[in-house]
């Protein structure tokens, strides 16, 4: 992917020449712009009104597998392969002539280390396991002990059980968390490769560190974060969603929000996408690349959301934690095995069931499930029967205190570990950032070897310590939104009292 050789031009004007070439549709009112920690965005330059159309890209102009050459990957190959692993393939290591039509394009693309910086796939395994007897030396000694004896620099939820690091309960990387699912999913896409790479280079493609892993790793992620859904029209949409995926070159380039201004379609013309709504000169112009919680959104496009509105935390792990086998069965047998979410206004629903469980018999329990009972509401009672229902409303006041107690010690968990990683994050000294979140010499050699030769030893470390301090400042970033989620998610449980 040799197209960065001049990394601090502007990309822009070539890549709209280039769209033009390919009777790409731009409205001239709107332009991509560079801005600090976004990269590139589409903005405003004249003021839009709802339903104008924004860009159009031509089918013919669209990135699929059909533009991927039959001399790089066979008709029979191409049936085995993923999708996403094969056009990463080709641009990873594709023919250079091939490519040089595709360079004004390719260059807006983000650089290798744009993705070390952010997407926690890339680094140093030591950043995913707790952080045990490092923090405890540097902690305030005022400090309890249990509250010192560890922390996590990326929580839990990306990487592992939702238990504290010092937890023997914690399953390290576990297969079905974030990070853990996506190196999964790399590690098949590499082995997909055989058929079609050479046999050096795909042996290379086994060694985490070098570079053509490197460049793999950064044209899968190119891949990953600027695909759209796509099905040729007139063809059967493939069950699997990751396997209808096009590029669409200018397109692109459009930042995320939760609320997006601009609605986005495809039909056999090509892909389109309109204003939602107004917007003035200077405005971002804003996609959803889905509804997806900051968890999702860091581990697959390296960024976080700063507005928690629609951020949430999946908790499962520390809900289970306390339970016995048949408490398990019966969550399970009633469908409500996992899927447990904390926001801000407090745990779900499918969570209080679970609270439920530990309070209620299992009649009552099952009772409240099938809609016949509510644990919280008034009891209908006689006229006459008033110390009757003294006693069961004091009964069930006992219940409801217990119910909220269960549910305010998962909320009170994840901001206690907030607390403690944010506490062990700020107490780091710089070795140990380097140590737990930095690459090695020869890693950050290899990540650039494609665009610097000869790195020094001074610029190795500069590079490193940078990086390092970026990685460092993401968790803790994580970290005070965690906490704030809980601090808010407790807050929200308390008035409803
Ligand atoms: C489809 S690209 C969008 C264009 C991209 N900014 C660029 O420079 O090429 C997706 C990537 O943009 C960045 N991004 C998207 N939305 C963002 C946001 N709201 N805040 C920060 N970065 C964002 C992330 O790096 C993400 O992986």
């Amino acid at each position: 992917m040799n197209v960065t050789e001049n990394l601090d031009a502007d990309p822009v004007p070539e890549l709209l020449r280039y769209c033009q070439e390919r009777q790409v549709y731009i409205n001239p009112k709107i332009c991509p712009k560079r801005v600090e920690g976004r990269g590139l965005g589409v903005y405003a330059t004249g003021r839009l009104i709802k339903g104008e159309r924004l860009i159009h890209v031509p089918t013919a102009t669209l990135f699929t597998t059909r533009r991927v050459p039959n001399s790089f990957a066979n008709a029979h190959a191409r049936k085995s392969i993923p999708v996403h692993a094969l056009l990463a393939a080709y641009f990873a290591f594709g023919d250079d002539e091939q490519h040089r039509s595709l360079a004004p394009w390719m260059a807006t693309w983000p650089k290798l280390s744009d993705f070390t910086a952010s997407m926690p796939m890339t680094w140093n395994p030591l950043s995913r396991t707790g952080v045990g007897n490092l923090s405890s030396q540097k902690l305030d000694s005022e400090a309890p002990p249990s509250e010192s004896s560890g922390f996590s620099p990326i929580p839990p939820p990306l990487i592992g059980s939702y238990l504290s690091f010092n937890d023997s309960t914690m399953d390290g990387c576990g297969s079905t968390t974030l990070v853990s699912a996506q190196l999964s999913k790399f590690r098949a896409h590499v082995s997909s490769l055989k058929p079609i790479l050479d046999s050096e280079v795909y042996h290379q493609l086994q060694d985490p560190y070098s570079p053509s892993r490197y460049r793999f790793i950064h044209a899968w992620l190119c891949v990953n974060t600027r695909c759209f859904s796509y099905t040729t029209p007139g063809t059967k949409r493939p069950s699997d969603p990751n396997e209808a995926m096009a590029l669409c070159p200018g397109m692109d380039l459009f930042n995320h929000a939760a609320t997006p201004s601009v609605k986005t379609k495809y039909d056999r013309s090509g892909y389109f996408t309109v204003a939602d709504r107004a917007h003035e000169v200077g405005e971002e112009i804003l996609f959803n690349y889905g509804h997806h919680v900051n968890d999702v959104l860091w581990t697959e496009y390296g960024f976080l959301l700063d507005e928690l509105s629609y951020d949430a935390i999946r908790i499962d792990k520390l809900v289970l934690a306390g339970l016995d086998e048949k408490q398990r069965g019966l969550l399970e047998h009633h469908g409500y095995l996992n899927d447990y979410w904390l926001t801000k206004d407090g745990v779900c629903w499918r969570t209080e069931v679970v609270g439920w469980l530990s309070v209620l018999s299992q009649n009552q329990w099952e009772s409240m499930l099938e809609g016949n009972y509510d644990p919280e509401a008034d009891e209908t009672i006689g006229k006459h029967q008033v110390s009757e229902k003294k006693i069961l409303k004091r009964k069930r006041q006992g219940l409801v205190a217990a119910h909220r107690l269960i549910c305010a010690s998962w909320i009170a968990r994840v901001e206690k570990d907030a607390r403690v990683s944010l506490k062990g994050l700020s107490t780091m000294s710089m070795a140990e950032v380097l140590q737990i979140l930095g690459d090695s010499d020869s890693a950050i050699r290899n990540q650039r070897s494609h665009d610097v030769h000869d790195l020094s030893d001074a610029e190795v470390q500069e590079i490193k310590t940078k990086e390092a301090r970026e990685r460092h400042a993401m968790c803790v970033k994580r970290w005070t939104q965690l906490l704030e989620l809980g601090t808010r998610a407790r807050e929200a449980t308390e008035t409803v009292k």
